[in-house]
């Protein structure tokens, strides 16, 4: 498995001025820049400079890119500007305007007639540089969606339905059904950017009067080849995206209620998605961990652009105005942690030889449901016979109530298909980190038994034989605490994966007895055609599925594995360390120094960073990133939760059958779950629960990931320090 060189996302920090509201009630402005340094003084430093026993609040950080009183044409030009070559040469690129309402995301990103956007910029760029290359042909095609509620709709045509997402095995995440339109002007884009803002959701809200209520992704998909004819073509393709995110609302500042306060939760929720993936993506200590791409459809879209193969920028704004502390703080907190976000090109690397048999459960159980749904559909005789039959019809009279009854069943049809779909899928996602994690935790032990053996040849005594962990090398220790939190993600995401597999029986469980209870609700015709359009959807998403293994085993990614295996294998050989008997066997004996705890030895910034550290994040950054507690928010939360209840089917009474299929389900699991332990070792340090990783199923919030206890280590007890030369023993 090659791995290019690994950047970090360019986080870029845009101070707006304040508003005419904001000065009218004299409020202060409390940012200071410095080159890279931000300063969010404290309001209090002001007004109570006297009071010695005031503790200051004032906060500190650096970033790429600081903007106050900057015009979107200097934004541009220090930033994005330098992916326009990028994406015209093949190569994905990704801005996102992040930030608390009102904190000027659109404004970046769309801009003014005398201020142009991000967006126009961009594409201004884009079409000069393409003007000037002479030697290659360019093709753009562009989409604009909004994600409302949960919900894509396309703003590029007139009254769009909902869209929804496919993973399709050639081209990553993309919206099924999208409008991509071919464009050949700066002009031509313009206009059907600006048709599409007039359709995008957008609402007066107390903090913001033109408050955007809905996430806008725009993305250009650029093929590039040679001007040349008859030879064979290489063609680039890369994609630039845009994506102007709704602001995070807060109940007590915008004091939003009703259908304001559901919207705002649903925003709340994708941005707490986006705040988990950014978590567990930009945590140094959680690698390994498994990110939660598929909480949320916004997270869905943006998996190639945060941990795939895609040059990211994300301009994170917010207000200068004191009465806006807590939100600044946050928003400079979560762009702190997305400073730490690498890429590498493989990113998105499948491992084959684990997912083909996982890939055929999913295909049997989906021929199974359609072999069911047809037997239903030819085996009743009532269904066969005269499609005008009314008989079986027991609850509508009324062709109206008959049609909302049907629209209903389709929806929840299509919601619990989806549901496992994504379950099914997560699941896999999951099983390929934890493998990816026991391939990271053998190739860092194999490096430590390298430098055991080179240790051997010295006179020095064996770190087992009582010699501490501050005496071993900065980069084996770095390989020790590595693999200290491999194994801990490995541990987390075993968590996950038993709270999913619940979900995924309860999902299935729903879906049998939605089917089982067509019958009784619709219409006999109607009821013949809906089964034929489930059936023709299910035979859909098999097809994708198996097309999907076919791919993957295309990709030859079990090679890659192998060949994994052998260099590694060779390089202990090399090293007169492998006898020819099992190379696994004996990393997985390895186990760290016990006589300091990994904590306790603590590694210098210098040595840290000649290990590949980055250190430029915030002095407070260790403190928890605060999440939105207020009342509005809670509430909000359960209203949609009551609301899913009611809507939920009463599924407490399970068919036998489905019974047998969730044990037989669960009893697969374990089993490979038990696999997935023999081969790996068992941490012998109790890391408690990883902090920062929310955990969002069927969208609702199970654990907000951000009021966890910190990453705790338990110290060893310590031996009595020794000094000096009695640390190393003469070796007998
Ligand atoms: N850099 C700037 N210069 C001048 N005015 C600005 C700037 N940034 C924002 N504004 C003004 O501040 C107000 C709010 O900005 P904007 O609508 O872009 O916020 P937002 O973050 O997109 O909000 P929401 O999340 O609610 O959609 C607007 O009136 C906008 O014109």
């Amino acid at each position: 498995m090659t791995e290019i060189e690994a950047s970090n996302m360019l986080v870029a920090i845009r101070v707006r001025p304040l508003s005419q509201k904001e000065t009218s009630v004299n409020d202060k402005d409390i940012i200071r820049v410095e080159d890279h340094l931000l300063i969010v003084l404290d309001m209090n430093d002001f007004e109570d400079r006297k009071n010695i026993l005031h503790r200051s609040r004032e906060q500190r950080y650096v970033f790429d890119r600081i903007f106050k009183d900057a015009a979107n044409e200097e934004v541009f030009q220090s930033t994005v500007q330098d992916l326009i070559h990028p994406a015209l040469s093949g190569i994905n690129a990704c801005v996102f305007a992040y930030g608390p309402t009102g904190s000027g995301k659109t404004y970046t990103m769309i801009g003014t007639n005398d201020d142009p956007g991000i967006a126009v910029l961009t594409i201004r760029e884009m079409f000069k540089q393409i003007e000037s290359d002479t030697d290659k042909i360019y093709e753009i095609k562009i989409s604009y969606v909004e994600i409302y509620n949960e919900a894509i709709r396309d703003l590029l045509i007139p009254n769009s339905g909902y869209l929804d997402l496919r993973d399709d095995p050639i081209r990553g995440v993309v919206i099924a059904g999208v409008s991509e339109f071919s464009v050949e002007s700066t002009d031509q884009v313009m206009s059907l950017i600006t048709a599409g803002n007039k359709r995008r959701t957008t609402e007066a809200t107390n903090a913001n009067q033109t408050s955007s209520r809905s996430h806008a992704v725009f993305q250009a998909m650029i093929s590039q080849r040679d001007r040349v004819t008859d030879t064979v073509l290489d063609v680039f393709q890369g994609k630039l995206s845009l994506i102007d995110l709704a602001g995070s609302e807060r109940g007590t500042v915008t004091e939003n209620r009703g259908l304001r306060l559901l919207e705002g939760s649903k925003i709340n929720r994708s941005l707490l998605a986006l705040a988990n993936c950014i978590n567990a993506l930009g945590d140094k200590t959680k690698k390994g961990v498994f990110v939660p791409y598929r909480d949320s459809k916004l997270t869905r879209m943006l998996k190639d652009s945060l941990g795939g193969n895609c040059k990211t920028i994300m301009i994170s704004n917010i207000s200068p105005a004191a009465s806006q502390f807590e939100e600044i703080v946050n928003t400079l907190k979560y762009a702190s942690r997305a400073k730490n976000i690498k890429y590498k090109v493989q990113a998105n690397k499948k491992l084959v030889a684990l997912h083909i048999t996982e890939y055929k459960n999913i295909i049997s159980d989906l021929r199974s449901e359609i072999e069911s749904l047809r037997s239903q559909l030819h085996t009743n005789p009532t269904i066969q016979s005269n499609p005008t039959d009314f008989g079986e019809c027991k609850y509508h009279s009324n062709k109206i109530e008959e049609d909302i009854e049907m629209k209903k069943l389709q929806a929840e049809i299509f919601e619990n298909f989806q549901e496992r779909i994504q379950l099914r899928r997560a699941l896999l996602e999951l099983e390929e980190q934890n493998s990816l994690n026991v391939l990271e935790i053998k190739r860092r032990q194999a490096e430590v038994l390298i430098w055991k053996r080179q240790e051997e040849l010295k006179d020095l005594p064996k770190y087992e034989e009582g010699r501490p962990l501050s005496a071993v090398p900065p980069h084996v220790r770095k390989q020790f605490k590595d693999i200290q939190m491999l194994k801990a993600s490995t541990d987390k995401n075993n968590q996950r994966k038993e709270f999913m597999l619940v979900q995924l029986q309860e999902n299935m469980a729903r879906g049998t007895q939605i089917r089982s209870s067509i019958g009784t609700r619709v219409l006999i015709q109607d009821k013949r055609d809906f089964l034929e359009l489930l059936i023709k959807s299910h035979i859909l998403e098999q097809t994708n599925v198996e097309l999907e293994v076919q791919l993957l085993i295309q990709e030859k990614t079990i090679t890659d594995l192998q060949n994994l295996v052998l260099s590694q294998k060779r390089l202990l050989e090399e090293q007169g360390i492998d006898d020819g008997s099992s190379l696994w066997n004996k990393v997985d004996n390895l186990t760290p120094p016990v006589e300091e705890s990994l904590e306790d030895v603590e590694m210098s910034e210098e040595e840290l960073k000649l290990d590949g550290y980055d250190f430029t994040t915030p002095a407070d950054e260790e403190e928890e990133i605060p999440i939105e507690e207020d009342e509005d928010f809670e509430r909000s939360e359960l209203l949609l939760a009551t609301s899913k209840v009611s809507a939920d089917i009463d599924n407490t009474d399970k068919e036998m059958g489905m019974m047998l299929q969730g044990r037989a389900l669960i009893k697969k699991q374990q089993e490979t779950e038990s696999k997935v332990k023999a081969e790996t070792v068992q941490p012998k340090v109790d890391l408690g629960p990883s902090p920062g990783l929310g955990l969002i199923i069927n969208g609702k919030i199970i654990d907000d990931g951000l009021n966890n206890k910190k990453l705790s280590v338990p110290k060893a007890v310590k031996p009595a320090k020794k000094k000096g030369a009695d640390v190393y023993r003469k070796k007998k």
